[in-house]
């Protein structure tokens, strides 16, 4: 019967993928006209600016230039959307569509195909996207499932009477299953099985029904997707901003997205998960970067010690960050760091006499209101100033230095000796003033280096430091700390976070881009300082965050009760993932041992081999038993990595690895490359990563003490998908202690098997 199914399905595929490829052919040809009529269009917007000479002319072209401008910015918007569409109907003609649901309600009886985009062919819906929402059937439900869903303010009722999923290749179908509730979902566990891969790949065919609605919740200004390792929270968080693009396309474009993720490797990883979907313009970056860009006088210098210190777990707390609030507050009224104005080396305001008008302005209004109103006087005092210099000897001096020419060209142009030198020294003041109004336009006139150093010395009255384990001499020890970082015009990343949101006090926002949606993948290693800037910096925007407060590898930095604090106002919705996708049941139970708090249990997914123990000490040569393990992963075209707990660790392994002659490659910065089926790499860049085959490194004594050490082992292991090898010391180490040993086995070097 299937078979027969088969065959008619067949037929459609090629129907189907033969209209897509005259729609793509039609639309790439539309595209190259159009990108070559706006390259030319470009070109003449130029040159109408260039046309700009007399008064007159410069007002026409300068409408004409708004109107070609908004023209090309329809257009341009026009492109991008034909762009996403060619990108998708690219990938649509190799693979149309993944599912296949048949359903009924009193009206009737209705098939839909289900893809990455949607298709017609005049009335007929040959395919549906995935995120429309009549394919939520496809997500909620299973065979003789009444299912509810929402259309618009609607909510209609269907009953499922086939479930169908294609794996479709090269337009063919090269598997084709019926799903019922007995069977689940053979399609998820056989992509489950499968190998590892640089790059993530997008998720819309095997994506779960608690997943499902995640992304497509929106109401909440605030959303939150909590769940353990690898329950597929960065595949939602990737899904739900394509949702997004999609439900709110006519008020949402992608460039009012960002997405933060924890390191560049990482960044990488998912890069093409959004372009897979058709969605190619989803500003992603990490928030070193994204400082970097928003204070770029300063260079970033990483902490030689990778533990955190008290004193950047203050830096990084809600403390501080109100603390600095409150300072702002007290500089409306002193402590406000100004530079004198100086005009040809002379003092032409004094700091003093800014000050003096500063604090005279009485407002009710914020720090940077204040200030604006402080830039308008200052503004108005330099015309004042102007008009002054009118007969100054240099002004005069200037006039007798210009050329006879054009004081002759000026002379004919007003016909009136007098009223051409006044227009002249006029025009020698301005040009000479305007760098100071510019200057007093930046508000320059506010020494912000010397500001946040002065605030630095404020902090021991702002806040208690013995809540973070520190005194008065450890801070005064760290102001000079900073104080020689800020001289060498250089800034730890919670220094840039903090001298930023500083600035933005005093200046007010700054930032050109409005984002409506920030989204934040392992929400955990921000700081709860760094997501109330992001919240203060752009007010308006939705957050969509995800995390695991399991795996807070830079210490207990994000707790919840942070979040709740900084969305205290908002509209939040948190949704737990517990079911893990990645690992077999064997490590998912394994690497449980880790967490020190009880965790719902999910689902168990598949199985594998239990995880095994290796022994390093006493046992014989285990780098044998090691090369052997990855020279049969490698030949089965498996990726394996090696993981530390640490840099130190990470590095010391790579020796031995160098010793026993096995070919891998060290990842030590997150701008290494991370391309080898063997690599070392400490736990700190691997997360948010997987690999086939994974060495937990836990065989070294610890040198310092590791931070959170139960939280590291646990994102360790929760990095294998297959198979899981956890080298300790001997059976002593108290983190094997922690685990059950049925949860494990001994390798076969150490047992003889
Ligand atoms: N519905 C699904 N269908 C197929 N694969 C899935 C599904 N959900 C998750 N996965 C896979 O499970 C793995 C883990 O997913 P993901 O990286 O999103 O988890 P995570 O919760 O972000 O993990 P971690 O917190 O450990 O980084 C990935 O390989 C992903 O493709």
């Amino acid at each position: 019967m299937l078979e027969k199914d088969q065959a008619t399905e067949q037929e459609r595929v090629y129907r189907v993928v033969q209209i897509i490829k005259n729609e793509w052919t039609r639309l790439k040809e539309q595209v190259e006209v159009k990108t070559k009529k706006q390259r030319q269009q470009l070109k003449l917007s130029k040159e109408i600016k260039i046309s700009q000479g007399s008064t007159e002319s410069m007002w026409e072209s300068a409408g004409e230039l708004r109107e070609f401008e908004k023209d090309l910015m329809i257009r341009d918007k026009e492109l991008i959307n034909s762009n996403n569409r060619v990108a998708i109907l690219e990938k649509m003609q190799a693979a149309p569509y993944f599912g296949r649901i048949d359903y009924h309600d009193e009206d009737g009886q209705e098939t839909i195909y289900i893809g990455i985009g949607s298709l017609f062919e005049e009335n007929d819906n040959l395919v549906v996207d995935w995120r429309s929402p009549i394919a939520s059937l496809y997500y909620e439900g299973n065979i003789g499932d009444d299912v509810k869903i929402k259309v618009g303010q609607q909510s209609l009722a269907f009953t499922i009477d086939l479930k169908r999923q294609f794996l479709i290749r090269d337009a063919e179908i090269v598997r084709m299953l019926d799903t019922d509730n007995v069977m689940g979902d053979p399609y998820l566990l056989e992509v489950l099985e499968g190998h590892s891969s640089y790059q993530m790949g997008a998720v819309v065919s095997t994506l779960q029904r608690e997943q499902n609605q995640i992304v497509r919740e929106t109401r909440k200004a605030v959303t939150l997707i909590e769940g353990v390792a690898g329950s597929g929270k960065t595949v939602v968080l990737m899904q739900k901003i394509a949702y997004l693009l999609y439900a709110f396309r006519d008020q949402l474009t992608a460039e009012e997205i960002v997405l933060f993720s924890p390191n560049k490797i990482f960044q990488e990883y998912i890069s093409q998960v959004l372009p897979a979907l058709g969605e190619l313009n989803v500003d992603s970056t990490t928030f070193k970067d994204f400082m970097k860009r928003k204070v770029p006088q300063f260079k970033l210098v990483s902490h030689q010690d990778e533990r955190l210190t008290n004193v950047a777990l203050l830096k990084d707390s809600l403390a501080f960050y109100e603390a600095l609030k409150r300072y702002a507050a007290v500089l409306k009224k002193r402590y406000m760091r100004f530079a004198d104005i100086r005009f040809q080396d002379e003092v032409l305001i004094s700091k003093e006499e800014i000050a003096a008008l500063f604090y005279g302005i009485d407002s009710e209004g914020s720090l940077a209101s204040k200030l604006l109103i402080l830039q308008n006087k200052l503004l108005h005092k330099i015309n004042l100033i102007k008009v002054d210099q009118l007969r100054a000897v240099w002004v005069e001096e200037a006039i007798m230095n210009l050329s006879n020419r054009n004081l002759r060209h000026y002379e004919l142009q007003s016909r009136n000796k007098k009223a051409a030198e006044d227009e002249l020294a006029e025009q020698i003041i301005d040009t000479a003033f305007e760098p100071i109004e510019q200057k007093i336009e930046a508000l320059a006139f506010v020494r912000y280096q010397s500001q946040y150093i002065h605030f630095l010395k404020a902090v021991p009255k702002l806040v208690n430091l013995s809540d973070f384990g520190l005194n008065e001499a450890d801070w005064k020890e760290h102001i000079a700390i900073v104080a020689n970082h800020v001289k060498a015009r250089q800034l730890l990343l919670e220094d840039m976070d903090a001298y930023d949101t500083l600035v933005r006090l005093l200046k007010g926002p700054t930032s050109a881009k409005k984002y409506k949606y920030i989204c934040l993948d392992e929400v955990q290693d921000f700081s709860p300082f760094q997501l109330q800037m992001l919240k203060d910096s752009y007010p308006t925007a939705r957050f969509v965050m995800s995390g695991d407060l399991n795996q807070n590898i830079l210490m207990k930095r994000m707790s919840f009760e942070d979040l709740k604090r900084i969305f205290a106002d908002d509209s939040f919705r948190s949704f737990q993932l517990l079911t893990s996708y990645r690992s077999t049941n064997e490590i998912v139970q394994f690497s449980n041992s880790f967490i020190e708090h009880e965790i719902p249990a999910g689902n168990y997914i598949r199985s594998g081999q239990k995880p095994v123990v290796i022994q390093t000490e006493g046992q014989g040569d285990y780098m044998d038993y090691v090369k052997r393990k990855v020279e049969e992963s490698t030949a089965a075209g498996l990726r394996v990595a090696f993981i530390g707990k640490n840099y130190a660790e990470a590095e010391r392994f790579s020796d031995e690895l160098a010793e026993a002659d096995i070919a891998f490659r060290s990842v030590q910065r997150d701008t290494d490359n991370s391309h080898h089926p063997v690599i070392v790499i400490p736990a700190q860049l691997a997360k948010g990563l997987e690999f086939d085959v994974v060495f937990a490194l836990c065989q070294y004594p610890s040198q310092n003490v590791i931070d959170n050490e139960l939280q590291i082992v646990y994102t360790i292991c929760t990095r294998a998908m297959h198979e899981l090898y956890f080298m300790v010391a001997d059976r002593e180490e108290p983190l094997l202690q922690r685990v059950d040993p049925k949860n494990y086995q001994l390798a076969e070097h150490e047992s003889g098997l």
